[in-house]
């Protein structure tokens, strides 16, 4: 049956996803028998398959072949079976990995927690979307490190470009992160009331809370925390603090009366929201409904419009959940990494979205396509090289081709001085309302030596086209230059550092995060200026490790158990 899934394509691991599980395949005793074959990549009775890879860098870090540390890059399209390849490679290694003397305490626990990290990570950072009922919305790298006898001693994960609008927003037929739904079906009598969420009550920010998942739970989430060292005092903080997301998204405006005052704040949910946050309910309502303009020494206070209070209601709830996120990060890394001295090589997993086109595409399809662009140069230089070496050493004559290249659509994207980064860039800097028409007309006059973007002439939308590798995407430009932005209110910042709430408290505590407009000019780190950092150090580990490549394909739309569409394979 391997022989259906896998196969081979140069110097790439191609996966079909079976969309149902076919246990022997990945049974303990398979990866035994791939970790404990002479040579598990010629084997003949050993058909292609994830473990061969697997195991081929395991060797490679024993063998002390220069680079010694080992990446495995996984990529595809959304619900190709990314995630499900990276969690199956980390059990491989939690399993091949490990000493057969079971009285080794520490090493055993660090395991449970590599595996324990998946749950939650995929409890916060998993969403059920119109393409996959458990899409990863953040990317991630993981080094599994290994120490000196070649046993998995720690780990460490670097996240990347968490969808965080999702918690205020949910586009049709999708739906919120699993933690909250989770929280809904799984919470006790207790819990319920401590968490103030009564079975009757709707959720705005819940779509779809009628559809079964078997992400949806709770148990599993919450075993994974506390073996990750999650004591009960800081789960019930972290529970608290998502209740009043949800209130929060219940919270709805009217508009005043008068003109100059400020809009009301419907229902009940407001108080709940105060309350679960613990922050004061009177500050909450001004920081949601005014705004707080400076000029000079003086500040004067104005009322948002309708729509302005729900951006910063939605506003408020990203600030929180992202923030609460990397905090989560932070802890499962301290709980997984090994003490420094005790590693010496690693293996490192990436899992990042793959090419991303829909009907609209905005500031996140452009650094997910971003990224994608810059893996593609990886793995083009990475064959290429290969394929050289292997001609070299069977003596065969060869001439250079000419390959296709992207440097050019990256150039368009990252370069300097002129790309539409920079360009995004310095429009957020000239903190003035942004117009997307100006901003197209500036592209056009700066940009268009570059064969990389082009203009539909007929489309009323301002927008530019980019022709990446794997197809053309148009990006609308309405919207962009404010995602770049991505501005906090200073008052909801301030109001954070006021929760009563000991963990939301520490989460703000040192204002780390840049808010709007603070400092007259404020210096703002844009999101494209902080992806494409990270970005770059990913790229410096990926050049110094062997990278080993997996392709994960999706045979049919609608995710239909053993159906191979011709067109998608
Ligand atoms: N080898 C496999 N065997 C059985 N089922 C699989 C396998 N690979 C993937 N699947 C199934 O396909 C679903 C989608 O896979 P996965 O979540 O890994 O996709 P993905 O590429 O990570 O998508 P996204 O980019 O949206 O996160 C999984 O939930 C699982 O049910």
């Amino acid at each position: 049956i391997a022989k259906v899934f896998y196969t081979h394509a140069g110097c790439t691991l191609v996966a079909l996803n079976p969309f149902q599980p076919i246990p022997h395949l990945y049974s303990l005793d398979v990866m035994r028998e791939y970790h404990s074959a002479p040579q598990p990549q010629v084997n003949t009775l050993k058909l292609p398959h994830i473990f061969i890879v697997a195991e081929e860098a395991y060797r490679n870090v024993q063998g002390q072949v220069e680079p010694m540390n080992q990446s495995l890059v996984v990529s595809g399209e959304s619900g190709a079976g990314k995630t499900w390849t990276s969690r199956c490679l980390m059990k491989y290694y939690a399993t091949v990995a490990t000493s057969s003397q079971k009285c080794q305490d520490t090493v055993e626990k660090i395991e449970r927690r590599v595996l324990d990290s998946n749950p939650v990570m995929e409890a916060f950072g998993n969403a059920c979307t119109l393409r996959n009922s458990n899409s990863s919305r953040f990317g991630k790298y993981i080094q599994l490190q290994l120490n000196g006898s070649q046993l998995l001693v720690g780990a460490s994960v670097q996240t990347y470009l968490l969808e965080k609008t999702r918690v205020a927003f949910q586009a049709p037929n999708e739906r919120n992160f699993h933690i909250f739904y989770q929280m809904m079906k799984g919470a006790t009598e207790k819990q319920r009331l401590e968490w103030m969420l009564p079975l009757e009550q709707d959720f705005a920010w819940l779509p779809h809370a009628e559809k079964t998942l078997e992400e949806d739970c709770l148990q599993e989430t919450v075993e994974a925390m506390i073996n990750l060292g999650i004591d009960e005092g800081k789960r019930t903080q972290i529970f608290r603090i998502l209740a009043g997301l949800l209130q929060l998204g219940n919270v709805d405006f009217s508009p005043a009366s008068e003109e100059a005052q400020s809009c009301d704040l419907d229902g009940h949910s407001k108080g709940k929201t105060a309350y679960l946050l613990q922050v004061p309910l009177d500050e909450l309502q001004s920081c949601l409904t005014v705004r707080t303009l400076r000029a000079g020494k003086q500040s004067v206070l104005k009322p948002c419009t309708q729509s302005e209070c729900g951006v910063r209601r939605d506003c408020l709830a990203k600030v929180i959940y992202a923030q609460l996120f990397d905090w989560l990060v932070t802890f499962i890394n301290n709980s997984m990494c090994a003490d420094n001295p005790t590693w010496c090589n690693f293996i490192g997993l990436l899992d990042v979205y793959g090419f991303e086109c829909f009907l609209l595409n905005n500031l996140e399809q452009l650094c997910i396509n971003y990224a994608n662009e810059k893996l593609q140069q990886h793995f083009v230089a990475h064959y290429l090289k290969a394929q050289q070496e292997e001609y070299v050493t069977e003596g065969l004559q060869w001439s250079f081709i000419r390959y296709q290249d992207n440097q050019g659509c990256l150039d368009l994207i990252e370069g300097s001085p002129s790309s539409i980064f920079s360009l995004l860039n310095e429009e957020c800097r000239l903190n003035r309302a942004s117009d997307a028409k100006q901003f197209r007309v500036r592209l056009q006059k700066e940009l268009s030596d570059n064969a990389s973007i082009s203009w539909d002439k007929l489309s009323k939308e301002p927008h530019f086209t980019v022709a990446h590798y794997a197809d053309k995407v148009s990006y609308q430009i309405e919207g962009m230059m404010e995602k770049n932005k991505d501005p906090v209110p200073p008052e909801i910042i301030s109001l954070l550092q006021k929760s009563q709430d000991s963990l939301l408290h520490s989460l703000f505590a040192d204002g780390d995060r840049e808010s709007e407009g603070s400092r007259g000019h404020s210096k703002v780190v844009t999101v494209v200026s902080k992806f494409k950092n990270s970005l770059e150090s990913l790229m410096k580990i990926l050049h110094s490790t062997t990278p080993h490549y997996t392709r994960c394909i999706k045979p049919n739309p609608d995710c239909r158990p053993l159906t191979f569409k011709k067109e998608e394979v």
